[in-house]
């Protein structure tokens, strides 16, 4: 993060309440010095309502010059704290260090004096990779920095390697066997190397840990570190239960901003199933847990999302997907305007299915798709079976498709066309056998992406039948009504146009013609379109539907 950055992050944290903002490594490099000196200065000097004030903190290792530098940065702010470390394992000791266990006792108690004797009053103390340390080293470490005036001590699992009830154990010991014990604030800091960072630093806490040292998504070296947002609703939703009344001072209505916000700058982007704050945290795909939603929420959600700031783009945080059931599928219609059931709930929902088996989440705009397609449909005549198609480059586009009539009877019609569309309507027309013309093919993208659904509308014409183009509507009707009767005519979606039946030869002939198809082909979507119009055109009757029941049948609303 840059300097500006870092600023940021740190508004954001004293708007979390959290108590101390450990902001960065001074001697790392200028800048970073300069942000903690930034973020001392103005972070570290705003008092919030409730009279609050963060700590900010300087990480040093144990020498003069780091523990200089962080002072430099902190001592501006109103609580000021230097944070110093040196390694306490023998692995440390042996291979890293290169130093035996008297001089590090010695180099750990000379520097938190010294942080203490630049005028700091504060100073945490941390013996790396505490987790893997002899005991009996440790509370000895311990003791002499207690002595020189350490305040903090931090017991960091560098490596993740302990379990939850190590890690429990470890800080009971440290309680039970470092002499002035009592007079410091335990801390824990827990890396995730094996995924326990967590468990380990509520193990810490329930043990006595007062500090726990966590970072916003669980940012952090490799694996990353206890993330705020798991600790701090884990203790929220269970801490009075089962960790002995433990609670934070965190707002947690700033968790989702302050997970977003460090996402953006690190451009570490927190995977879709992490807890509290991924994009999935709060979703339901799946049927049993959407119908459970649907009618209580406390079955599949244990904390309510407002608590963590977190806006649904719909109340229950349903996601329509492959494993979506009808309820779910029916709530969502519903709150599209759309009141199915039954049968026409059961079509839509195979059809939803199908395209849900190729397509991970449908949107409104897909659902409407399917609806137009499968439910303001026409007496259906000649249903598609199949297609195939071959196109491209090389030779001639040829369609073969099959067509299913009312008696259930299979028709496959092959030819060549100039397209894979033309070669499929072709195929169609020698099934059909019923002179048309193409008048108008036009397709649009419902939906955004690769994966969109196609949306296609053919308007044709009957060759042989006495048809008039409809002067409003540019479309055509095929139904005989008296001269005189007033039409209720409806477009393809929701519009509705009057006409008046002027006297033409007794009779008014009109031919409703243009039909819709939906699909992630664009050539299924196409043949969809067209023996749609067809089955119009051969015999219009609309399928009732409540969006739909006030334009239902012509016959019914043409007196
Ligand atoms: C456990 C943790 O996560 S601590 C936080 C980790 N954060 C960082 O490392 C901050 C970013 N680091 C840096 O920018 C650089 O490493 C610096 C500026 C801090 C140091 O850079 P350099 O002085 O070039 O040293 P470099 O990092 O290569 O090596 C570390 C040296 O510090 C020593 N050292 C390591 N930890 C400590 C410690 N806690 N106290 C004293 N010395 C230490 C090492 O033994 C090594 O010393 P050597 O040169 O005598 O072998
Ligand atoms: C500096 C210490 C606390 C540390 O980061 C670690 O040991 O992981």
């Amino acid at each position: 993060m840059t300097s500006k950055e870092k600023l940021d992050v740190a508004r954001q944290l004293a708007k979390l309440g959290v108590d101390i903002i450990e902001a960065g490594f001074p001697a790392s490099s200028k800048d970073d010095l300069e942000a903690v000196r930034m973020i001392a200065k103005e972070v570290g000097n705003t008092i919030d309502d409730d009279g609050h004030v963060p700590v900010i903190c300087g990480l040093a290792r144990c020498n003069r010059s780091d523990i200089d530098a962080a002072w430099e940065a902190v001592k501006y702010a109103k609580k000021p704290r230097i944070h110093t470390f040196i390694a306490t394992s023998e692995i440390h000791l042996k291979y890293k260090l290169r130093k035996s266990r008297e001089e590090v006792i010695a180099i750990a108690r000379e520097m938190v004096s010294y942080a203490r004797s630049l005028g700091c009053e504060d100073v945490e103390f941390s013996p790396e990779d505490a987790g893997r340390s002899d005991r009996e080293f440790l509370y000895q470490v311990l003791g002499e920095v207690i002595k020189a005036g350490a305040t903090t001590l931090n017991i960091p699992d560098t490596v993740g390697y302990t379990l939850p009830t190590e890690f429990g154990e470890l800080i009971n010991d440290i309680k039970s066997n470092t002499p002035g014990i009592e007079n410091v604030i335990i801390s824990t800091h827990c890396q995730n190397d094996l995924g326990l960072s967590t468990a380990n630093t509520l193990a810490g806490a329930y043990a006595g840990a007062r500090q726990v040292e966590v970072t916003i998504n669980g940012i952090g070296e490799r694996a990353g570190n206890a993330s705020l947002e798991e600790v701090v609703m884990a203790i929220q939703c269970r801490g009075k239960e089962l960790l002995g009344g433990l609670y934070t001072g965190i707002n947690t209505r700033h968790i989702v901003m302050s997970s977003k916000m460090v996402a953006e700058y690190t451009g570490l982007h927190v995977q879709p199933h992490k807890a509290i704050v991924g994009a999935n945290a709060f979703t339901h795909e799946s049927g049993i847990h959407q119908d459970g939603m649907l009618k209580f929420k406390g079955t599949y959600e244990i904390i309510c999302p407002d608590d963590i700031g977190l806006s649904r783009s719909n109340e229950s945080g349903i996601v329509l997907g492959k494993l979506s059931g009808r309820h779910a599928l029916r709530s969502r219609l519903l709150e599209l305007g759309y009141e199915l059931d039954g049968k026409e709930l059961d079509d839509v929902f195979w059809r939803f299915k199908a395209v849900a088996e190729k397509k991970k989440h449908l949107s409104d705009g897909d659902l409407e798709a399917l609806i137009s397609d499968e439910v303001f449909q026409p007496q259906v005549i000649w249903s598609l079976g199949d297609l195939q198609v071959t196109c491209g480059t090389l030779g001639l586009s040829t369609a073969t498709v099959k067509l299913i009539d009312t008696d259930g009877v299979e028709h496959v019609g092959c030819s060549v066309g100039t397209g894979p569309v033309d070669a499929a309507y072709k195929a169609i027309d020698l099934i059909v056998k019923v002179p048309v013309t193409l008048l108008e093919y036009s397709m649009n993208s419902v939906t955004e992406g690769i994966d969109a659904i196609a949306s296609t509308r053919v308007v044709i014409r009957g060759e042989n039948s006495h048809t008039t183009t409809h002067a409003l509507t540019g479309e055509t009707v095929h139904r005989t009504f008296r001269s005189g009767t007033l039409l209720l005519i409806s477009t393809c979606q929701s519009v509705f146009l009057l006409a008046l039946c002027l006297p033409a030869s007794n009779q008014f002939i009109f031919v409703f013609n243009s039909g819709t198809g939906a699909g992630m082909d664009i050539v299924v979507s196409s043949v969809r379109a067209y023996v749609n119009a067809l089955n119009k055109m051969m015999g219009f009757k609309t399928v009732s539907a409540s969006k739909v029941s006030s334009q239902s049948s012509l016959e019914d609303k043409s007196s």
